[in-house]
């Protein structure tokens, strides 16, 4: 049986300014009703990615192809209005001097007036035609961009931040309204953003991107619990590094040994573990609670710094035995005082075990 054709395929795509790639062959397939977010940090190439797939920036080399048909590539370069694509940004520069009904007719094209009023409806808007921009919130005329980005059927809908210009409560609504029209429709997505939580709380799958290059792709669920890097850890949440060395496939560390199956006697590697995964015990005369196999061996610590943080606390710990600080949240119920001795043992099954970039001692710390 023949594969499904991607909504959108971006094949090895380069783009560069003054001889600099910003991105430097990146490759990615949207199916139909999917959300893929690219995700990473400030100056990445996230956006160049989208401006290249909306025809808004020319390829330097490789393909873009929607439903099939290339419309970016050796010699082609289809302009935006010929992509069937649906475009959504930050700034969604509504026409002013047109009502709500107008400016989505107007992506709609003569003969839509059906369609506008389903469209509206579906955004909640249908008692709001014929307001004009300026009478409608921040959130409404953001609907009514989206209303109007999906009126003439796109099949690609490329959004950049879209959702950043609005305060937070009325974000999360739009978010998911949006999202499931979006579905609806069966419109593919690519949307543009920084914050890992709106990546983890839209995409279907997430495209982490790094210098060009996509590092890791996949659900989000995957994408946080089996980073490929300590960066790629780092980026969702704090965390916690440990350092320690190989010696016999392990790495002795004060909370126990951790197995490093693949790595050679000498390489130095770091431990890795968000503050969540942290387990705090009281001091019990001195010592605390036993070595357990999921938990590994504990260690002791002073608090050094602790915030209330709402539904959780956040507790910095002096670690005795080497000085360093380890970061641990807890309910939001206690708030330890600065100095009370406490265990801290790291849940196992969440620690990543990576060898340490910057600092490894040898060429090539895997074996093979
Ligand atoms: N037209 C241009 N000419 C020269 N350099 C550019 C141009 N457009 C973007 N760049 C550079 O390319 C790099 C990537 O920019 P891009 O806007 O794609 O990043 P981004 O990941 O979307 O970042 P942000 O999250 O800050 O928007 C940046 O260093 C930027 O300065």
């Amino acid at each position: 049986m023949a594969l499904p054709t991607p909504r959108l395929e971006l094949r090895d795509l380069v783009c560069r300014f003054d001889g600099m790639p910003v991105v430097d062959g990146l490759s990615l397939e949207l199916m139909p009703g999917q959300v893929t977010c690219l995700l990473g940090p400030s100056g990445c190439g996230k956006s160049t990615t989208l401006r290249m797939a909306a025809g808004v920036e020319h390829v330097t080399s490789g393909e873009i192809r929607i439903d099939g048909q290339l419309v970016a590539g050796p010699g082609v370069h289809l302009p935006p209005e010929k992509r069937a694509i649906g475009m959504m940004f930050q700034d969604f520069a509504l026409f002013p001097h047109l009502t709500a009904e107008a400016n989505v007719a107007f992506g709609a094209g003569s003969g839509s007036e059906a369609r506008v009023r389903d469209l509206l409806a579906r955004v909640g808007l249908a008692d709001k035609a014929r307001k004009y921009p300026h009478q409608l919130s921040g959130g409404e005329q953001q609907r009514v961009a989206l209303a109007r980005a999906l009126a003439p059927r796109p099949r690609v809908m490329l959004m950049d931040e879209p959702f950043s210009g609005l305060d937070n409560r009325l974000r999360d609504g739009i978010r998911d309204d949006t999202l499931e029209i979006l579905k609806e429709e069966g419109t593919a997505v690519l949307l543009v953003t920084h914050e890992p939580d709106e990546a983890m709380r839209m995409a279907d799958q997430i495209a982490l991107m790094r210098r060009g290059r996509i590092v890791q792709q996949g659900a989000p669920y995957n994408i946080y619990n089996n980073p490929v890097d300590s960066e790629a850890a780092g980026f969702f949440s704090d965390i916690n590094i440990l350092h320690g060395v190989v010696k016999d496939f392990q790495c002795e560390t004060p909370f126990g040994k951790f197995l490093c199956p693949n790595l050679r006697d000498e390489a130095d590697v770091e431990i890795i573990i968000r503050p969540q995964h942290l387990k705090m015990d009281f001091d019990r005369n001195g010592s605390g609670p036993l070595p357990t196999p999921s938990d590994g061996v504990p260690a002791r610590g002073a608090v050094a710094r602790a915030r209330f943080m709402g539904h959780e606390s956040l507790v910095e710990m002096r670690m005795e035995h080497d000085g360093s600080i380890l970061k641990a949240t807890i309910p939001g119920v206690f708030l330890p005082r600065e100095g009370t001795k406490l265990w801290l043992s790291l849940r196992r099954d969440r620690c990543f075990v990576f060898p340490c970039k910057a600092q490894s001692k040898l060429s090539n710390p895997l074996l093979n």
